[in-house]
């Protein structure tokens, strides 16, 4: 298999995880979508040891050695100070989605695994954007995706989908609409069986409204959108349960009782889910016509270019080398 990484905010840590998945070797070939130069750079900053070899589309895909990492070089379109963000090189963050979208719907790469880009400084630049999520549901003619995040706790797996994804805590109420949290739901209960082989899943659905609503006395939208839309799914055979209060639904009593949970919007689900498996979780994109794994963290400019010699933290390569691996796992699903 061979799986696009996209290096994405040249000032954070995307390019360091990037560099650290030479730290091992891989079943796949790793193409890292990055300027070299860039990462030559930050390898001497860090004191990283590793050899670049070029990215040929025309040679056979191989397995990844440590020590070399494979890169398909694209440039900045300005010099990179670490830790800095330039309105100026966000162009070139969306030229490497580009180009790995494009390369997934060829066929070139079987997968897309996204380091993490600012969203702000994309803005600031002058495009409207709200993050990979929305940007590879356009490029694809999807109409609706979801996001997922997952990740490993004490309890077990946590898999958090978003009914909302990157909008205002003012837009989130008219946003959660029957139709569209029907669509959301129906994807989620899709993936869950073909992506992650759960033959019945069991959806726990978060309220939106403290105590979900408290009958109506803390907010109508459970009343009016969310009960009569679960209702009208559960007659589709889909397993939902809720809406329950949010404040209780992530306890280790209640979590076992679904395979997923669907937060109404982005801190009520991504805020849990991070305290407990923050740098180590993944973040997917269900619903899309190609496999996209990303990473569960930021940009972390405080932590771009840090020498690995244990003098201070560096940013955990955890969550890229999971996201690495559940694309790979994915894309291997989908040949059989
Ligand atoms: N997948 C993505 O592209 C993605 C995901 C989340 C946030 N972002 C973007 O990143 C930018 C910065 O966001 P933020 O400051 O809210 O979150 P952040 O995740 O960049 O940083 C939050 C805190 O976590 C620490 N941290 C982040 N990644 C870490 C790692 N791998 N190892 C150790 N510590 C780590 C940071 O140092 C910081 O203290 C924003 O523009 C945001 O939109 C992008
Ligand atoms: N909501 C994600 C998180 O908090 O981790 C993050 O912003 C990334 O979103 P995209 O994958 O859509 O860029």
């Amino acid at each position: 298999m061979r799986l696009a990484i996209t290096s994405g905010e040249p000032a954070g840590i995307g390019p360091d995880l990037c560099l650290r998945l030479a730290e091992q070797s891989w079943q796949d070939e790793l193409v890292v979508l990055c300027d070299q130069k860039l990462l030559a750079a930050r390898a001497k900053e860090m004191g990283v040891e590793v050899s670049f070899r070029r990215y040929d589309a025309n040679e056979p895909v191989r397995a990844s050695q440590r020590g070399v990492l494979t890169v398909c070089d694209i440039q900045t379109r300005a010099d990179v100070i670490t830790g800095v963000l330039n309105p100026i090189n966000s162009d070139y963050v969306i030229a490497l989605l580009d180009r790995a979208i494009a390369g997934c719907g060829s066929g070139e790469f079987a997968a897309m695994v996204t380091a993490p880009l600012h969203k702000g400084v994309i803005n600031e630049a002058g495009r409207a954007f709200t993050g990979h999520t929305e940007y590879l549901a356009e490029q694809t003619a999807t109409p609706l995706v979801v996001m997922m995040l997952a990740g490993d706790t004490p309890h077990g797996l946590l898999r958090v989908a978003l009914a909302t994804t990157h909008l205002p805590l003012s837009a989130v109420s008219a946003a959660i609409t029957a139709d569209t949290l029907t669509a959301v739901l129906r994807i989620l209960d899709h993936d869950l069986r073909t992506k992650f082989g759960l033959a019945a899943p069991r959806i726990l659905v978060a309220g939106l409204n403290p105590h979900a609503g408290e009958g109506g006395h803390m907010g109508r939208e459970e009343i009016d959108t969310i009960i009569p839309t679960l209702e009208r799914l559960r007659t589709e055979g889909m397993n939902l349960i809720g809406p329950l209060p949010a404040d209780t639904l992530f306890t280790p009593r209640v979590l076992p009782q679904g395979d997923a949970v669907l937060a109404m919007y982005h801190d009520q689900g991504l805020a849990p889910l991070k305290y407990a498996t923050f740098g180590q979780g993944i973040n997917i994109t269900l619903g899309l016509p190609i496999i996209r794994t990303s990473v569960d963290h930021g940009t972390a400019l405080d932590l771009a270019g840090r020498r690995l010699d244990g003098a201070e933290p560096v940013a955990d390569p955890g969550s890229l080398y999971a996201a690495v691996t559940l694309a790979a796992q994915l894309a291997r699903k989908q040949t059989q």
